[in-house]
């Protein structure tokens, strides 16, 4: 894994993310989150939590720039994304990694198809990355469900080939909606350290999840949302 992951550290790195008084309401409706000022620092690890509409997944939206700010303003990578030209942002958007809550795989392609995909919207071809993307599936133990298709994955097979297609295009940044949502207690564990290692190969990584018996297994800062506004636990 470590040859197929191999991120430069750089020094000085500005911040993966960067709030600054953001606000975001949706239509007509009340602000959902407001003053958020925070960063995510490069290689970084971290939980987003806050109880059940707090505005977890809209905060991962916003990253992603699914979601425009009503107000204040963010940098992704150290580039002020408002305005920002069409290329600009599909190379920001190369950068992440993005694990959704309900996956979001395609069930007419295989497992390894799925996986594959990113790259092959990218333009590549596929002698240039079969090898990776067959040594990704077995890493996180989907190695004999890779010509399946995702209707007859188990739920915690779906998570993992939908971290795996996340993970594939080497992201700088991995944002996870609860990861381990639909995984039994040791599969969570198996999960999270499959995220420790990618943290350790200089991928930042945001967990969001409510899952307090996951987060107590981590010393680990914590973004924590309530009445639309952010605490950080350091
Ligand atoms: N598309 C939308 N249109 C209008 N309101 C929305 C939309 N998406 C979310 N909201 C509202 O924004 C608030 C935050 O929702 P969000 O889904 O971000 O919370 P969450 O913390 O991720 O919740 P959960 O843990 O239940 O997934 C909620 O009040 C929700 O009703």
């Amino acid at each position: 894994m470590e040859a197929f992951y191999d991120n430069d550290f750089e020094e000085d790195a500005p911040p993966v993310v960067h709030f600054e008084n953001v606000g975001v309401r949706y239509g007509m409706g009340p602000e959902v989150l407001r003053d958020l000022t925070f960063s995510i620092e490069p290689h970084s690890f971290q939980f987003l939590t806050g109880p059940s509409g707090a505005g977890k997944t809209t905060l991962l939206r916003l990253i992603l720039l699914a979601v425009k700010p009503t107000r204040g303003l963010i940098s992704l990578f150290g580039q002020d994304v408002s305005g920002i030209s069409k290329n600009a942002l599909t190379d920001v958007r190369r950068r992440m990694g993005v694990v959704f809550q309900d996956f979001r795989l395609l069930d007419h392609l295989t497992t390894y198809e799925n996986v594959a995909l990113p790259l092959r919207v990218q333009g590549k071809e596929e002698t240039s990355y079969r090898a990776e993307v067959v040594e990704l599936l077995r890493w996180v133990g989907l190695g004999d469900r890779m010509h399946v298709l995702p209707p007859v994955l188990s739920g915690g097979e779906k998570q993992r080939a939908a971290i795996a297609r996340a993970l594939i295009v080497r992201p700088d940044l991995l944002l996870a909606d609860e990861p381990t949502g639909n995984v039994d207690p040791s599969l969570a564990r198996r999960l999270l350290r499959l995220f420790i290692e990618l943290n350790r190969l200089g991928t930042s990584v945001v967990i969001a999840t409510h899952d307090f018996s996951l987060m107590d297994q981590l010393d680990v800062r914590r973004l924590v949302l309530g009445d639309g506004r952010l605490h950080i636990d350091e």
